[in-house]
């Protein structure tokens, strides 16, 4: 059962949401690290590699706690269109050309876990979603004995509809309590066929955030935050069932008459 509210966060330039997004990426590092000696996160795809990367390539000032120490870091991804991994559509891809790739060697190489559809025979992205989850079951629960996998941090986007991952509006996914990882055949955002995390393993997870930025997100914060009738929304799903454990980063035009109490540097 969650407990608190949700923590939302808005910033004046897309510099201080990066340095920001840094200190709390790293804290939970330092976390997740200090639980059990690996960072466990999952990334979604949208502008998140981008700033993501913004806010993880900046200069550290030295110390271990503003170090990302990324050879201990396990990279999933919260969602994946079910396409090669060098296709333009692959998040994989994204989060390579944006992060992975400009890591300086220095700071070590994480371990990605990929969702390849090269993996896979025909065209059933089921089949990919039960791979990811046996991905998933040999990394958590050999581990840990866990019913649900508990990410260190997942990092999420918020569609315009309110979709994350790909957990669309009223769709029976979001119903889904049974399965770590689902495949979605007919997305109404192309590419029609991808893989998701569910929502009970999203609100597993010790920490999750999202960020969303730029006044095209506004009307779609204002249901999840204010209106009842946002409540059904995939993003406003989350917040109910991770509580004090989500918080969003945002900027001053995406909350542009969000009355929502705590904002503000974290
Ligand atoms: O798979 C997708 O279609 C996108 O990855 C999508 O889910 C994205 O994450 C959100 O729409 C937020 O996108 P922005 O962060 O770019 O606004």
């Amino acid at each position: 059962m969650a407990t608190g509210h949700p923590n939302l966060h808005s910033f004046a330039s897309s510099d201080e949401l990066a340095a920001q997004l840094r200190v709390y990426v790293l804290r939970n590092q330092t976390s997740a690290l200090a639980r059990h000696g690996t960072f466990r996160l999952a990334v979604s795809g949208g502008s998140l590699p981008t700033v993501l990367a913004k806010a993880l390539l900046a200069t550290s000032n030295g110390t271990p706690e503003d170090t990302p120490q990324f050879s201990k870091w396990h990279i999933f991804f919260a969602d994946e269109r079910a396409v090669p991994l060098d296709h333009e559509d692959s998040n994989y891809r994204l989060l390579n050309d944006e992060l992975v790739s400009k890591i300086p060697a220095e700071l070590g190489t994480p371990v990605i876990h990929p969702i390849d559809k090269n993996h896979i025979e025909d065209d059933d992205p089921q089949e990919l979603a039960d791979l990811y989850q046996e991905d998933l079951m040999r990394e958590f629960a050999a581990k840990d004995s866990v019913k649900v996998p508990a990410f260190d941090l997942i990092l999420l986007g918020c569609g315009p509809d309110g979709h994350t991952c790909s957990l669309f509006p009223g769709h029976a996914l979001l119903r889904e309590k049974d399965a770590w990882v689902a495949a979605e055949t007919n997305s109404p955002k192309p590419p029609p066929k991808r893989i998701t995390l569910t929502l009970p393993v999203v609100t597993h997870a010790f920490n999750i955030a999202f960020v969303a930025t730029g006044a095209g997100k506004k009307d779609i914060l204002k249901q999840i935050f204010d209106l009842e009738e946002g409540s059904s929304l995939p993003s406003a799903l989350v917040n109910q069932g991770a509580g004090d454990k989500v918080t969003w980063f945002t900027d001053h035009p995406a909350v542009d008459g969000v009355s929502f109490p705590r904002r503000g540097s974290l």
